[in-house]
């Protein structure tokens, strides 16, 4: 599935009309259909509906939906919030074809009437802002958007809550809280964002049979999903052996916190690395060999428990490294993590602490031959980019890519939607997981999975990306089997749910 940009639907639905030959009224027709379609099959409790329809497209996908769900029975009315002369043209055209087909329109209205209206419809189809939208909400506009917030009926959006922004980066003024929003051919920037989804509602796609090509043009950013996973995940091979699968070293763990370089080690393991070496401080050894047996250990100097400078000749044998789990921010372990940065040629996955570390390096990353892989959550990004959190928040998928083509590195910005970015820039979004993995230890998890990814696929994003995807999925079946809820959910189980997961996808 793709995520669009506002900009980019128009090019796509552009691609449709003169490549594709399909006329732009066609496409509203299609997109009304089908979205009217849904509504039947799935409300089929409703039997009345009120549309308000702009004077945009979008106010034409609304004409189409009138249509249609009269045809098959509804009691439906159109209130058109702008006069005719405010329509585009294809939205005047499936204006009249509902009135041909003696549809309901009424025009000039003004919020207290659609008030006293309203309370007669079961539904009310909001058409009235698409992805047209621009600027601070009208005054002519803004009192009907209050109006559907405060009703009582079920709200289906048709391709976008009205008000709400297509793209990332630009402030709500005033939106439409949907119950439902059917999103036309595909999604937009703002549905993966912390700001934006809580609007959407439930959501579902509907196709207006734009041709494929349109989407081969360019790399476009992606949903990452069950079937990419399923495309792409490795099976083994009976032939294989333990040298097969990566031998990985998770590098990290002071002597006050061995418990995330168990995470990390104990995940990669069960996400199928072959071997697993921890390197950390001698104390730490006998704490980790307790909890995950099948690991073995390069012990580090220290210095009062803090890993100081070390040889990273060792580390130069492995498949990929995981560093910075429970390291300190000690700058004795700085030197030391910012040379295995430096020199490691293998794929190196920097988290926690060692994004610190890594911050005064940045300029020098670009030249490593082999991936850097950094998996900072927003407050680390915040560290390492100097942007407050609230404009990552508002820019996420813009930010990491400015990040990672900046300092050519892989990002895995964490969050509820995981963005996950190359150094060419190609974006995909995960957005497996629940509240449960906002918890101490599940990013430990992650990068533990990840390295085992890293050292099992070809392809760098691909095997992030299936890295996430499980790390979250593993985490929503805790939760729907019953084995954990949101809020008991350990880093812990979510490795243990991570063979469940293994078993969904096989
Ligand atoms: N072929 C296609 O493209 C297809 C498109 N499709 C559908 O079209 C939608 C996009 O349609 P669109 O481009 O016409 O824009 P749309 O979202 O209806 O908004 C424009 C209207 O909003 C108004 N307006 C703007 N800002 C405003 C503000 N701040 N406050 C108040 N008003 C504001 C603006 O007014 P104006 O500035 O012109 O005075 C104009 O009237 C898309 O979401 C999908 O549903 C499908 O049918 C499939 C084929
Ligand atoms: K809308």
């Amino acid at each position: 599935m793709y995520i669009v940009t506002a900009e980019e639907m128009y090019e796509i639905d552009r691609y449709a009309i003169e490549h594709g030959g399909i006329d732009g009224k066609i496409l509203m027709e299609n997109a009304g259909r089908a979205i009217a379609e849904r509504i039947i099959k799935q409300e089929a409790s409703y039997q009345s509906a009120a549309v308000l329809a702009g004077g945009g497209n979008n106010g034409g996908d609304g004409f189409v939906i009138a249509r249609y769900l009269q045809q098959s029975g509804f009691e439906v009315k159109v209130f058109q919030l702008v006069p005719d002369q405010k329509l585009t043209s294809e939205a005047l055209y499936h204006k009249k074809l509902f009135i041909n087909h003696h549809g309901g329109v009424e025009t000039d209205i003004n919020v207290e009437m659609l008030r006293k209206d309203l309370p007669y419809y079961q539904l009310v189809i909001d058409a009235i802002l698409g992805i047209g939208v621009k600027g601070a909400i009208r005054p002519n506009i803004k009192p009907f958007i209050s109006l559907l917030n405060e009703c009582n009926q079920k709200i289906i959006s048709v391709d976008i809550p009205s008000g709400l922004p297509a793209n990332e980066s630009v402030q709500i003024d005033t939106a439409v809280k949907a119950d439902h929003t059917y999103i036309v051919e595909a999604p937009k920037q703002s549905l993966f964002t912390e700001w934006g989804f809580p609007y959407y509602g439930e959501w579902e796609i509907v196709s207006i049979g734009v041709p494929k090509q349109a989407y081969h043009r360019k790399s476009f950013a992606r949903r990452w999903e069950r079937d990419d996973v399923i495309a792409t995940l490795r099976k083994r091979d009976t032939f294989s052996h333990k040298g097969s699968h990566g031998k990985g070293v998770v590098i990290g763990g002071q002597q006050m916190m061995p418990g995330s370089v168990t995470l990390t080690a104990s995940a990669a393991l069960r996400a199928g690395a072959g071997l697993l070496t921890v390197a950390t401080v001698k104390d730490n050894i006998s704490i980790i060999a307790h909890k995950c047996t099948e690991a073995m250990y390069h012990v580090l100097e220290e210095q009062d428990g803090t890993i100081k400078e070390n040889d990273v000749t060792p580390f130069r044998t492995f498949d990929g490294a995981a560093i910075g789990m429970g390291m300190g921010r000690d700058p004795v372990t700085a030197k030391f993590t910012q040379r295995l940065i430096h020199d490691l040629d293998i794929p190196v996955i920097v988290d926690a602490d060692g994004l610190h570390h890594l911050k005064p390096i940045l300029n020098k990353v670009g030249k490593r031959n082999y991936p850097l892989i950094i998996t900072p959550h927003y407050g680390e990004m915040a560290m390492l980019t100097e942007y407050t959190i609230d404009r990552i928040k508002l820019s996420p998928m813009a930010i990491a890519k400015e990040f990672a083509r900046k300092y050519q590195l892989y990002v895995v910005l964490k969050g509820k939607f995981t963005i996950i970015t190359s150094p060419d820039g190609k974006q995909t979004v995960s957005d497996t997981g629940n509240a449960g993995l906002a918890k101490g230890g599940t990013g430990d998890v992650l990068s533990g999975v990840i390295l085992a990814m890293v050292m099992q696929h070809s392809s760098h994003l691909e095997a992030l990306c299936n890295a996430c995807y499980i790390h979250g999925a593993s985490a929503d079946m805790r939760v729907k089997t019953g084995r954990n809820t949101e809020i008991d959910m350990l880093a812990s189980d979510v490795i243990d749910g991570l063979s469940h997961v293994f078993h969904t996808l096989f």
